[in-house]
């Protein structure tokens, strides 16, 4: 392993270089800090020392505090592990120190990493330098003073944004800022930064502390209003989260009582927010998402990923067209095949139309965008997939019609292309049946609309080649997706384990609880809409494919809800045709359609499940409970099946797939927060009352029963078997 240290070179100039080692980002770690301290104070101390530099070894200053000790601190509840870093350290050593300081900044520097150096007296930066303080994504704040020394050096609007948002900037943005001095070229970093810090102690230069200044502040009423407006759109984008609330008070803080007093609310606050449970939820979201990069008999075994320079897709609808938008956008070259010109126009527009649709909300620049459409080029036979590395398919889900197009193109691609399905619930066995190919076939599965949604699902067979998993997970990276391999089954893990959220819902609607209610409530338990709304959005057609295909692979536990088939009978499709369960304007936020109340009532009649035929009484978290209960119930299932590799890829997999809430750490991390004896005694008594579908898996029982948490490796469980 390599050495984690501090390291101190004192120059012929007088200038003292304090380095961060610790790779791969230069995380400070507990002996970071103390080694950070003792330099500071000998640098402080020697007489031959006439200024400081600060940077990080490897060409990244710091990717801030280490989020393993908030990990521990979790484990333990025990605060006092986490050094006083913000008065002992940035203050009275760094910045109120004898010696001026420069921080030269390469590669990224984020929260505690960009703390240090707004610490240090000025701050000299490579290009394109990330800068950032992303502590609220992890549910806590900036702790080393950065709530009151970012506002005091670039304003208060925009440091707000930067800490509400927790997205970096670049050092060239940060140099208009007034962030950072001067944005040099890496080559001279160390250079200039030297002679800046020589030029403070001369005072050729100002030795500026930023925690004194106030000339970007504003005034007291102008800052109350900033303050104002961000209290007021946090309510509505971070809703059950404490940490962007908290933050804004100790910004504000440090306006009316100064910068020193802010420091040592921010420094409290900071400690009572890593005990949340939001942080707990979140810091596991961010090792989870990193864990899904190590797959075993895939990855660590001397395989290389091989290149993958051009890909076919087949199929240019809606996640045809978006899968082509995400591989042209990372300069890949795309073959856009369709069966006739008026689709493949269709396609091709909609591929342009997404990539306008990134520059309008400037997240693409126009070359970008430009370089990306000259990536596509439409086809209406196979004969460009003769050099093709990858061929996803992406054509509508029909089981004669996949299987054909991977006859053909088993026989023209060449030996090494990997062949993948784009399908979201059909057995990849099946589609591969009849080729010779098995090694090659493997499921890419993304997420609607695909070039934006983060998640990759990567499902493999017991055929499916290592190198093929490999080549796939490098292509998900390129093209900025978050790969997960899972095995196969039907609907693979994500959808699988989701397949009873909406099933949950129809059950309850039908036993007499209101759809509004229902979406309300899944909606503040934060995710983004409730099943009824998700089901508008989607289409019914959706519905109805997907429920047939689960009701045939898990019979014992499907239900058929007659709903759908009425609402469908009845002339709507939800938001395609602007009638669903809610009234959809343009311009206003979609309003329940009371006219569908009896559909709804039709529906109950034909069902017949309300006990005594009367309507169930229940609370609104039961609500949540019934609908959410199944799901771990399902996810207990795909574990004991061995369909993922850990527990938390299901974490990440609800999260960035499901947009089930980050901040409770996905699907089976919440699930051993509620406690898996709440669960299984909760399921066990509905499917006494309302049947099967809430029948508890044995996997649950015998977690429940043991007391074994359900995120436990499945060594721990008898039962297990693994398919990965
Ligand atoms: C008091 C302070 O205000 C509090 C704080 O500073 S909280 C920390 C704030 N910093 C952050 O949130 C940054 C978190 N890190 C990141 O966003 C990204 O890792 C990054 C942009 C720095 C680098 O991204 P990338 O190059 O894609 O590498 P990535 O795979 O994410 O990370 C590489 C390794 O570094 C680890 N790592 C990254 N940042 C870390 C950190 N701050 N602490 C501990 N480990 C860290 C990752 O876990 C990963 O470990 P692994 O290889 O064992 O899985």
């Amino acid at each position: 392993m390599a050495p984690v240290k501090v390291t101190m070179e004192v120059g012929t100039d007088g200038v003292a270089v304090i380095t961060i080692f610790n790779p791969p980002v230069n995380a400070l770690a507990i002996p970071i800090i103390a080694g950070l301290k003792e330099k500071w104070t000998e640098a402080t101390m020697r007489n031959d020392v006439k200024a400081i530099v600060l940077t990080g070894n490897g060409g990244r200053f710091s990717g801030g505090f280490d989020i393993n000790v908030f990990q521990k601190v979790h484990a333990n509840g025990d605060t006092s592990q986490m050094p006083d870093v913000s008065v002992d350290l940035v203050v009275n050593t760094m910045e109120d120190g004898k010696k001026p300081a420069v921080a030269a900044i390469e590669g990224l520097a984020l929260g505690g990493g960009l703390e240090l150096a707004l610490g240090c007296h000025a701050r000299i930066a490579a290009p394109r330098a990330q800068l950032g303080l992303p502590e609220l994504s992890l549910g806590v704040m900036p702790g080393f003073g950065g709530t009151q020394r970012l506002p005091r050096l670039i304003g208060l609007s925009k440091a707000v944004e930067l800490m509400m948002t927790s997205e970096p900037i670049m050092s060239e943005e940060g140099k208009k800022l007034g962030l950072i001095d001067a944005v040099v070229p890496s080559s001279e970093l160390l250079k200039v930064s030297r002679q800046w810090a020589l030029d403070i102690a001369e005072r050729h230069k100002p030795w500026m502390r930023s925690l004194h200044k106030t000339d970007k502040i504003g005034s007291l009423s102008e800052a109350h209003e900033i303050l104002k407006v961000a209290r007021e759109q946090v309510k509505q984008t971070a809703k059950n989260m404490p940490q962007h609330l908290a933050c804004i008070e100790v910004i504000e803080e440090g306006i009316i009582h100064g910068g020193y007093n802010g420091v040592l609310k921010e420094a409290k606050v900071f400690k009572d927010l890593v005990l949340s449970d939001t942080s707990k939820g979140l810091v596991h979201i961010f090792f989870s998402q990193r864990a899904t990069s190590k797959v075993p008999n895939v990855t660590g075994i001397g395989l290389k990923p091989r290149t993958v320079k051009k890909v076919a897709v087949i199929g240019g609808g809606l996640m045809g067209s978006g899968i082509a938008t995400a591989l042209a956008l990372s300069n890949t070259i795309v073959i856009l095949k369709e069966i006739n010109s008026e689709f493949l126009q269709k396609g091709m527009k909609a591929i342009e139309a997404n990539v306008s649709g990134l520059v309008a909300r400037k997240k693409l620049p126009q070359d970008k965008a430009d370089k990306a459409l000259s990536m596509v080029k439409g086809a209406l036979d196979y004969s460009d997939f003769k050099d093709v590395d990858m061929v996803i398919e992406a054509v509508i889900e029909n089981v004669p019609l996949k299987q054909k197009i991977f006859s053909e193109i088993e026989k023209v691609c060449p030996p090494h292309c990997i062949l993948a399905t784009n399908t979201s619930t059909i057995d990849l066995n099946i589609i591969g049946e009849n080729t010779t190919s098995k090694d090659r076939i493997i499921g890419a599965h993304f997420f609607s609309p695909a070039h934006i949604m983060p998640l990759l699902e990567i499902v493999r067979t017991e055929k499916t080649s290592a190198q093929a998993i490999l080549d796939l997970m490098a292509v998900g990276k390129a093209i900025k997706k978050v790969p997960v391999v899972v095995g196969n089954c039907t609907g693979f893990a994500v959808n699988r384990t989701f397949f009873p959220y909406s099933q949950g819902a129809h059950i309850l609607v039908n036993l007499g609880v209101d759809v509004f209610r229902i979406d309300t409530q899944i909606a503040s338990f934060g995710l983004p809409m409730g099943p009824f709304q998700l089901q508008d959005l989607t289409g019914y057609g959706v519905a109805v494919a997907v429920g047939k295909e689960f009701r045939s692979a898990f019979s014992d536990r499907t239900f058929k809800s007659p709903l759908i088939d009425l609402l469908i009978k009845s002339g709507r499709n939800g938001k395609n045709n602007g009638k669903g369960y809610y009234i959809y304007e343009k311009g206003s936020k979609p309003r329940p359609d009371f006219t569908v109340l009896p559909i709804i009532e039709e529906s109950r009649r034909l069902a017949n499940i309300m006990p005594g035929g009367k309507p169930i009484s229940v609370t609104d978290q039961e609500i949540v409970e019934m609908i959410l209960f199944p799901v771990v119930n399902e996810a207990c299932r795909v574990l004991d099946e061995g369909i993922v590799v850990r527990a938390s890829d299901l974490d990440v997999t609800s999260v960035l797939g499901m947009s089930f809430p980050s901040y409770r750490g996905g699907i089976v991390f919440w699930a051993d927060t509620v406690g898996a004896g709440h669960i299984y005694r909760s399921l066990k008594k509905w499917s006494e009352l309302y049947g099967n579908f809430f029948k508890p898996s044995s996997f649950l029982e015998e977690r429940a029963t043991k007391g074994i948490p359900l995120s436990a490796p499945s060594s721990t469980s008898s039962v297990s078997r693994s398919r990965m």
